[in-house]
């Protein structure tokens, strides 16, 4: 066996966002083979929990042993236990470890379900304790930790950290602490020691999802997936299970599933764009236009000419002078009218709900948010905003997608519009990472393109296109594929286009004020 046998023991989730279910993709996804003990049935869904009855001591055992009978178990997972017996039952099993061979332990103390439900009976927390005593590692969330070291909940990472400190000492543990339910940005998380010090510390951007159902769920057997591999790696066991976790909450709204807290995507960095694994596997080494990915590397040079432009590279440094600046944000106005009007045709023609949402989302945000940007920097200097002719380029640009759009050819639109999405993204991340700075002239240009919720519609978008692109393969439709995939790059090329035209040698440019102490002062 090459691959480390890890086991759950956990509780069930129909929906397979959190508990046993969850568990096995996480711990496949990241390389581990997955065992699995079932302690309760849960009928829950992201909705909530409705109700759960609890596997009877012996037939948990049984579970238990046909696995430690048959194989060698790497690592171990435990999760939901929900009464004193499954506690002590699996509390028994694990006792009979030979100890010099007893594989890493991490308990998630699963007391209540991302929707609020109880999963635990309250009675059953001293026994909780003695079990955790004999594990490597336990990762409460923050009222999980309030309820083992009788305190109230914490309400900073700060207070968290200390009764994860008193945790550790009291059971020769070590701790998790992790800041999801404290609502602060960015999340923080640290694994402490049992002797009481702070190992590693993370923070990471807080995703703005509700889509977090199976967090702690996932988190815990990441962690029990790397121990696995290099059991005396935890503080790397914790930092790399965390790093990965982000990645499919970022997803998680990409997946989009059930109609509640949905999960979050366990499988996304395998699955590249949403097309799902044997999709994958059947279009691998066809052609490179069957893919996202293969789209994304045939733009590559037009990418790199974009990076090169003048007018983005003085954009990223802040040295754009205010008139080529104003000039693209007027051009770019005007074209955020006719983009919207692309994103409600596609809307129209979405075949389902989600995809109709999705899009309806983007065209009011376009015209509303992202018009608000244009608007208050040319207004404030004076510069006229809606009285301009569109140039070539800006006609070009939106004729291109808004003739697939009224000739209702979906699956061309929605490839058109990609790279609005994904080209900004890009281009706006990088530059905004590269050269942020509280003076920067350019600043909320840098903040909107960068910012993690255009990240998640640009996921959104992505996956969204995979998916036709998927379908379409499976049909065996080369031409419409060809279609899209012409689509995509001469967008690729507009944007390319479109950044260049305020350095255009023709170009005129209009006079702008200069702003002073909020008055408006005429420059020219
Ligand atoms: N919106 C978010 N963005 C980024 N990370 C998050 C977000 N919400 C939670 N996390 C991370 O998810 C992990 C689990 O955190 P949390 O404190 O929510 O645990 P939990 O309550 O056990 O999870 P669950 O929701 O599965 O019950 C932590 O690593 C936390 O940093
Ligand atoms: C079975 C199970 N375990 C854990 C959780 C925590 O999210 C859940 N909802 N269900």
């Amino acid at each position: 066996m090459t691959f480390p046998v890890v086991l759950t023991i956990a509780g069930t989730d129909p929906t397979s966002g959190a508990g046993l279910q969850a568990d096995c993709k996480t711990i496949t996804t990241l390389g581990g083979y997955a065992v699995s003990a079932i302690t309760a049935v849960v009928a829950q869904n992201t909705q909530g929990v409705s109700t759960f009855e609890q596997v009877d001591a012996q037939l948990l055992c049984a579970q238990l042993d046909s696995v430690r009978n048959d194989t060698h178990i790497n690592a171990i997972k435990i999760g939901m236990l929900g009464s004193t017996t499954a506690i002590e039952t699996v509390h028994s099993w694990i006792e009979e470890f030979d100890p010099s061979c007893q594989p890493p332990i991490v308990i998630d103390p699963v007391m209540v379900a991302t929707s609020g439900d109880s999963l635990f009976d309250p009675r059953a927390l001293d026994a909780l304790k003695n079990l955790i005593k004999l594990a490597t590692v336990v990762t409460p969330n923050t009222s999980e930790l309030a309820t083992l070291t009788a305190q109230p909940e914490a309400n900073t990472f700060a207070e968290a950290i200390e009764q994860g400190l008193h945790l550790a000492k009291e059971l020769d543990v070590h701790v998790v602490v992790k800041g999801g339910h404290l609502g602060e940005n960015p999340v923080q998380d640290a694994i402490i020691s049992s002797s009481g010090t702070i190992i590693e510390r993370t923070s990471h951007t807080r995703v703005p999802t509700h889509r977090t159902h199976g967090t702690g769920c996932a988190l815990s057997s990441a962690i029990a997936t790397k121990l696995a591999f290099q059991p005396a790696g935890l503080g790397a066991a914790f930092t790399e299970a965390r790093a990965w976790l982000q990645h499919t909450i970022a997803q998680a709204d990409a997946l989009a599933f059930g109609k509640g807290n949905g999960p979050i995507h366990h499988t996304a960095h395998i699955t590249d764009e949403a097309v799902t694994a044997p999709a994958r596997i059947l279009l691998a080494g066809r052609d490179p236009r069957q893919t996202l990915a293969g789209w994304w590397e045939a733009s590559t040079r037009v990418r790199a000419q974009i990076d090169e432009l003048r007018f983005v590279m003085e954009l990223g440094t802040g040295t754009l002078p205010d008139e080529r600046f104003a000039y693209y944000l007027q051009q770019d106005a005007l074209y955020l009218r006719e983009y919207s009007k692309a994103l409600a045709l596609a809307a129209d023609l979405a075949p389902t709900l989600t995809e109709q949402r999705f899009w309806m989302q983007g065209a009011h945000t376009c015209l509303i948010a992202e018009r608000q940007l244009h608007d208050s920097w040319l207004v404030s200097r004076g510069v006229e905003v809606e009285d301009i002719e569109p140039s070539a380029i800006t006609r070009a640009y939106t004729r291109h997608f808004l003739n697939a759009g009224r000739a209702r050819r979906y699956e061309e639109l929605i490839a058109a519009v990609l790279p609005c999405y994904w080209v900004y993204q890009d281009v706006g991340d990088r530059l905004n990472r590269e050269h942020n700075r509280v003076d920067h002239p350019y600043r909320n240009w840098l903040a909107a393109y960068s910012d993690p919720r255009f990240e998640t519609s640009t996921l959104s978008a992505r996956a969204i296109v995979a998916h036709h692109v998927e379908r379409a393969a499976m049909r065996g439709d080369e031409g419409l594929i060809a279609r899209m995939y012409d689509a995509f790059l001469a967008s690729c090329e507009y944007e390319r286009d479109f950044f260049d035209q305020a350095y255009a040698a023709d170009v005129v440019l209009p006079s702008v004020s200069r702003e002073v102490d909020g008055l408006v002062a005429a420059n020219a």
